[in-house]
């Protein structure tokens, strides 16, 4: 099959602006659906209420782990002093399902995306959808995540300004009937700023704005040595990624891009802070005690909590 690649124009990108009021989906068939069944997180438009369950949701927080995305939102029941429902603990609302987590502390969703954009964009869908069903506005979207950092010492933070893919392209490439589609990934400026002023500037590790490489793998596609496979040599290697940090790239994972074109795509407000693990320049193996990757992880979290208190006026 021959393929063509339309380039979108200036007048179709016109098309993707920010959202005011409630949250609509850029689908017109969704309308016409008798029932829509959001599968992977076992919710539905007629088998739950889903405007009663989620109405006041305000803040969606997307990790790859579901673990993270657990603590992450019981830290939240601490920052916002959240009381749960008398009896009832945290709950896995997504429990009908093992593929994603969903929790929900007032206006806070803490969502697991697993790894990569195809189980990041399955995800980015239905959680889209919930949001539109349960009539949302004014919502912001945010990935809070781990990444290998270049020329960083690990466990520094980086919220990215653009997310490129492994050819530093600012764009996620989808075959669509046949077709590749380039859908922009671009990321809200003022969020990332806004965030990068909340950082503490008592912390004892630096938080960066950045360029952020988004792969498809995490051995070959990230240039590591480490992999089952490898027809590179070390040098090939060190040459790559010190050509993308001579580019500007500060971090590389692998969900930013998906993310990135699928909020702008959407018209919703979005953000990625991601803590690195390792400095790419000087290893691939990521070998510091698991302690210590905990607390770096909760570094994003901290500096998401933080935007999230400020925006709901908590003191
Ligand atoms: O820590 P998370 O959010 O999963 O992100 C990073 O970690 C995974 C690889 O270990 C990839 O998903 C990558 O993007
Ligand atoms: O090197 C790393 C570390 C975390 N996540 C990635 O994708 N790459």
């Amino acid at each position: 099959m021959s393929t063509f690649i339309p380039i979108k124009t200036a007048e179709q990108l016109a098309t993707y602006v920010p959202q005011l009021g409630p949250l609509q989906v850029r689908n017109p068939h969704i309308c016409d659906m008798k029932e829509d069944v959001l599968y992977h997180i076992a919710l539905g438009n007629k088998t739950h209420d889903l405007k009663d369950m989620f109405k006041d949701v305000k803040f969606v927080c997307f990790g790859g782990s579901p673990n993270r995305m657990q603590s992450f939102a019981k830290y939240m029941i601490k920052v916002l002093n959240y009381k749960l429902p008398a009896g009832q603990d945290l709950c896995d609302i997504a429990h009908g399902s093992d593929r994603y987590v969903l929790y929900k502390v007032g206006p806070v969703l803490s969502v697991s995306h697993g790894m990569g954009s195809p189980s990041l964009s399955i995800i980015f869908h239905e959680i889209y959808k919930l949001v539109h069903h349960a009539g949302c506005s004014d919502v912001v979207f945010f990935r809070i995540g781990t990444s290998g950092g270049l020329g960083l010492e690990p466990g520094s933070v980086v919220i990215t300004d653009e997310a490129v893919d492994g050819l530093l392209r600012p764009y996620m490439e989808v075959a669509t009937l046949g077709m590749l589609l380039q859908h922009p990934s671009r990321l809200t400026q003022e969020v990332a700023q806004e965030l990068l002023s909340m950082a503490d500037p008592e912390n004892d590790f630096t938080t960066i704005i950045g360029k952020t490489m988004s792969t498809l793998d995490f051995y070959e596609g990230q240039a590591r040595l480490d992999g089952a496979f490898c027809d590179y040599t070390e040098e090939d290697k060190m040459a790559f990624l010190k050509r993308i940090h001579n580019r500007g790239i500060c971090n590389i994972e692998m969900e930013s891009l998906c993310f990135a074109a699928s909020c702008y795509r959407a018209g919703i407000k979005s953000a990625v802070v991601c803590v690195t693990l390792l400095d790419r320049l000087k290893g691939d193996q990521i070998s510091t005690p698991h302690d210590v990757l905990e607390e770096w992880q909760k570094r994003p979290q901290r500096l998401i909590a933080a935007y999230i208190k400020k925006h709901l006026g908590i003191e």
